[in-house]
């Protein structure tokens, strides 16, 4: 039995957990430890910034801080304090009184220019848990880091605040989150967990952790550093797919068909292993995850120490993948600029009326929106633009109106960015009317609207993929 298991064995089965970052990830991942009945007590650490110290005081009234809709979230908060089981505490130093520590805390890129991540937030987190760490500990980053943070950073500065060793004196872990805004309970009851620790002794030990929680999922054990390519390469494949069919789209309209038809043609190849994973062409990509996880997986193997064989100049498929989703948007506002040349119109001096600045559809959410680049590119060129969205309400810098009437009003362009349900219903008649236009221009990013209804009432129409029906007649 190696000293680490002695340990445990010294310590028994793990009783007391702490949670450091109460956020989106942190708060449904604690109240489900303390709702488990083999734990006896669950804190919740927040620390006391001018943003953020709101959360400790709500939380320990059984509310919940997040924003929008959670199912089930603030009744099992309210639950779990009202039985003494769950408490949110700025004091750090009652991490020495824990069996286990996990830390969700938030990885942001510092500016999507330059794509480094700031890990300052959780580097402060991992040295609070170093400096009250305690032999027969088990630590656990949970947050989405670069592959080697947990093996090299993170267990450097552990080792350097406790005095203690990593895989000896205490278990070192990686279980990264693969929630979803909306369903974070559901989703950790329900998705695998990935589980990589620095040994197998660490990984046994946050199986321990983890599997009370799971109700469909089960647990996928594997290193560290597998466990953190496994969370930034899922998201990275996801834009991979992405890109590939809005690669395909530009295509199609290239070569004057559509799109649809061919995805369908595509998607209709199913089973025994030969089906193709073919996603939706689109505006473009947003969102936390999808935007950035490509490049913790790039630098993750720059800074690896192994040495990278791979062809000579040649740029990854993921950056590329990233290139091709980035230029979406650049796409549409080129399909805006043909379409208004169509009838003598230029950028400069025309109302663009955009729909959508969620990142996705029939959602408030837009972080990284894909809308910013195309709004920034119209007003370059002179344009004004209005933007309409019936979830997002306010943005730093934009003026966001719900009022659709108000935002179409004498647009010379209607651009839809974001497939919220609402937009399938506009109907040409009304749209025409409101822009007052003899032949204004629709620009569809999202395979919303009947195309023919459209250019029969006299629009010039563009759709992204749709080369079928991108260079019709005017009506
Ligand atoms: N939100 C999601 O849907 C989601 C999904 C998958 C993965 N993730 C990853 O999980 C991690 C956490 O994301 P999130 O959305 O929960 O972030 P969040 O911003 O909602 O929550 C982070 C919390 O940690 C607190 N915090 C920051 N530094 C701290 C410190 N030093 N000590 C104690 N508390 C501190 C913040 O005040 C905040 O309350 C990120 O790495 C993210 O990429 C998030
Ligand atoms: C836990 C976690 O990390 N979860 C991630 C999260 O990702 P997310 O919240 O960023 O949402 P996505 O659905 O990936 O959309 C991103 C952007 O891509 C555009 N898009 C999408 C599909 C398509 O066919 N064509 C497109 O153009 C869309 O408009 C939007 O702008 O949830 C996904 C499950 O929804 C998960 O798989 C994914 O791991």
């Amino acid at each position: 039995m190696s000293k680490l298991e002695k340990l445990f064995k010294e310590r028994g089965p793990i009783k007391k957990i702490g949670v450091i970052g109460m956020g989106y990830v942190g708060i449904p991942s604690a109240v489900l430890f303390a709702d488990a009945p083999c734990f006896n007590k669950v804190l919740g650490f927040q620390r006391n910034s001018k943003s953020s110290s709101y959360k400790i005081g709500m939380l320990n009234r059984g509310e919940s801080p997040l924003k929008g809709e959670e199912p089930g979230l603030e009744d099992l908060i309210n639950k779990v304090v009202k039985a003494g089981k769950f408490e949110c505490t700025p004091e750090f130093s009652r991490i020495s009184e824990l069996d286990a520590v996990t830390l969700a805390i938030q990885t942001p890129f510092a500016n999507p220019k330059d794509l480094e991540p700031d890990f300052s937030a959780l580097i402060e987190g991992i040295r609070n848990v170093g400096k009250y760490l305690k032999p027969g500990m088990l630590v656990v980053l949970e947050s989405t880091i670069t592959p080697g943070t947990t093996e090299g950073m993170a267990k450097q500065i552990l080792e350097e605040e406790s005095g203690l060793k990593a895989g000896e004196d205490f278990a070192l872990a990686h279980a990264p989150e693969r929630v979803m805004v909306g369903r974070l309970l559901k989703n950790i009851r329900e998705h695998d967990r990935i589980v990589g620790g620095i040994n197998e002794a660490s990984t046994r030990r946050a199986i321990e952790l983890y599997s009370p929680v799971l109700t469909v999922g089960k647990v996928i054990p594997m290193s560290a550093t597998a466990a953190e390519v496994t969370k930034t390469a899922e998201n990275t494949f996801r834009d991979l797919q992405i890109a590939a069919i809005n690669q395909l789209a530009l295509y199609c309209e290239a070569m004057g068909i559509n799109v649809y038809d061919v995805r369908t043609g595509v998607d209709s190849l199913k089973g025994e292993g030969i089906t193709r994973a073919i996603l939706w062409p689109g505006a473009g990509v947003g969102g936390h995850c999808l935007t950035k996880d490509t490049y913790h997986l790039e630098r993750g193997v720059k800074i690896g120490s192994g040495q990278l064989d791979y062809p000579e100049g040649a740029d990854s498929i993921y950056v590329l993948a990233r290139k091709v989703n980035d230029f979406m948007p650049v796409h549409m506002y080129n399909l805006t600029v043909v379409a208004l040349k169509r009838i003598g119109k230029e950028m400069k001096g025309s109302k663009i009326a955009m729909l959508g600045w969620a990142f996705i559809r029939d959602s408030d959410d837009a972080r990284n929106t894909p809308s910013e680049p195309y709004r920034d590119l119209c007003l370059k060129a002179g344009a004004t633009v209005t933007v309409h969205d019936p979830y997002v309400v306010n943005y730093p810098g934009i003026e966001i109106s719900d009022n659709l009437e108000n935002v179409i009003k004498d647009a010379d362009a209607v651009v839809i960015f974001a497939g919220h349900s609402a937009y399938s219903d506009i109907k040409a008649d009304w749209v025409k009317k409101i822009t007052g236009k003899e032949k204004p221009v629709i620009v569809d990013g999202r395979n919303v609207i009947e195309p023919d209804e459209f250019i029969g009432k006299g629009f010039v129409y563009k759709g992204i993929g749709r080369g079928d029906k991108n260079e019709h007649l005017l009506m």
